[in-house]
């Protein structure tokens, strides 16, 4: 058995909805199919999930919202249109629309996610309308009926381990499909809570180590998973097969392709991940297995980056000699409720690099006054402008001067590294730039490492 899951662009339009109707009725196997809302039918579109945002932050800013609703629901009419289905037949969605400022929430957290999840909900429940009225056996399965439970926070919430047993005691028919929203399950209290953005990829891997799936299929909208992101890159190359760990790794520092949290659940329970274009399912697409079922075609497999970061340059003389030193920030940092992404060190010096979309401006200030207070540093910055670039490569483990190949070209385009760190399972190196130098140095390793 299969999991099936399409991303927003895969379903953006009746025509692209009919590829996926055709990828999901073509093959038996594929049997657990996951829905995301609606994506972008065009550049400058709007994915349906940020007209969600904006109708949620009207209602939270107690401003008429009905034609936000109404651009909403006709997203829906256009997809139904095209298979003929009536606007009649679905004016229910139009109603859970309305009625969504009336629920029970605890307070605007929840309230965003629960609004949010409704493009994959609503979805959801028209491609089963559509697959019914085809003669298509197929049910919609609310999240909360599978007992898929998270905790966390509402709007970046994580799988609860007892969803996988309730998946497995789950009874469904051997020829009918089940039509899952993406992106969100409930709490134990019964409220939704959504992952974060991109979150769909997250269930259907859920799924897929929940049903003990053979395969978990990832359609999207390129023919692979190209060895750098194509709108930095020309023409990259697409990568065959790659490990989990590599995949977890790239996706983490910018292949947005496949979301970094997705990769846990598949190899929890080990199911390999094929990404593939919902135009061209014809195609191989990108295998991502276990690290004991590949062997390396190249020295890197992939190389990305993501420039949504910040720094916190800390420098004390005799650091290394401070007991507690290290603890004391960290004691700051939950103070606030703040994690770090990394914390590269010298003898004299630290840097604490931050996930921007983690922070306030509020939250910066008050940590760099309470470190001054407590740590009282000789001196300490904070940089906004910092890129991370992962070169990553199960082949770069054994293989002698990786560190001078992406040297090289890099100091050959006059940039300046402002980090360097080699995790020790020694697949990956990091390098930190400016953002404004990243894309640039993007392109000289690939080319240095590719076209040489
Ligand atoms: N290395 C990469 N290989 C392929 N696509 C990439 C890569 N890095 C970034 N992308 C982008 O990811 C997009 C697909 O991801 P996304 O838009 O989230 O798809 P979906 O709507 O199917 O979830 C591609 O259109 C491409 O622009
Ligand atoms: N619709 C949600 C979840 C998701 O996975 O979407 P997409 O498949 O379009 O990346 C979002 O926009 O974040």
């Amino acid at each position: 058995m299969k999991v099936v899951k399409f991303g927003g662009s895969s379903l953006a339009s009746g025509p692209a909805v009919a590829n996926a109707l055709k990828i999901i009725t073509s093959d038996p196997e594929r049997q657990i199919v996951v829905t995301s809302a609606p994506g972008k039918r065009h550049a400058g579109d709007i994915k349906v999930t940020d007209l969600l945002i904006r109708y949620a932050n009207q209602i939270i800013g107690g401003e008429n919202a009905s034609a936000t609703v109404e651009e909403i629901f006709q997203r829906y009419v256009e997809i139904g249109h095209y298979f003929g289905v009536e606007e009649g037949n679905i004016s229910h969605l139009r109603d859970i629309l309305l009625s969504l400022p009336n629920g029970n929430y605890p307070n605007n957290e929840y309230l965003m996610a629960a609004f949010k999840a409704h493009g994959e909900c609503l979805n959801a429940q028209l491609i089963a309308i559509i697959l019914n009225e085809q003669g298509v056996k197929a049910r919609f399965v609310d999240p909360k009926a599978a007992g898929l439970t998270v905790t966390g926070s509402p709007n970046n919430a994580s799988i609860a381990p007892e969803s996988y047993q309730a998946l497995e005691n789950f009874e469904y028919e051997p020829d009918e499909k089940l039509i899952f929203p993406g992106f969100y399950g409930y709490t134990l209290a019964g409220h939704i809570a959504t992952f974060s953005r991109g979150g769909s990829d997250i269930t259907g891997a859920i799924l897929a180590r929940g049903f003990h799936a053979d395969l978990y299929e990832n359609f999207t909208d390129v023919d692979a998973i190209f060895s750098a992101n194509p709108a930095v890159v020309d023409h990259p190359l697409p990568i065959q097969t790659m490990t989990y760990r590599e995949m977890r790794e790239l996706s983490y520092a910018g292949f947005s392709v496949f979301h970094d949290e997705a990769l846990i659940p598949a190899i929890q329970g080990q199911i390999p991940i094929n990404v593939k274009n919902t135009q061209h399912p014809e195609k191989r697409g990108t295998m991502i297995v276990p690290e004991k079922h590949f062997k390396p075609e190249h020295i890197m497999t992939g190389i990305a980056s993501s420039k949504h970061f910040a720094a916190l340059y800390l420098h004390k003389y005799l650091i290394n000699k401070e007991v507690g030193f290290t603890l004391r920030i960290l004691n700051i940092l939950s103070k606030y409720g703040l994690s770090y992404e990394h914390m590269p060190t010298g003898i004299d010096d630290l840097t604490i690099i931050f996930d921007k979309n983690k922070l306030s401006d509020e939250i910066i200030d008050s940590v760099c006054d309470d470190i001054q207070t407590e740590i009282n540093p000789d001196h300490l910055e904070w940089i906004n402008d910092y890129a991370i670039i992962m070169i990553v490569g199960e082949g770069m483990k054994n293989h002698i001067g990786v560190m001078r190949d992406i040297a090289t070209p890099v100091a050959a385009q006059g940039i300046s590294l402002r980090m360097v760190n080699q995790g020790s399972s020694e697949i990956s190196i990091m390098i930190g730039t400016t953002t404004e130098d990243a894309d640039r140095a993007v392109k000289a390793i690939y080319d240095y490492f590719f076209k040489r």
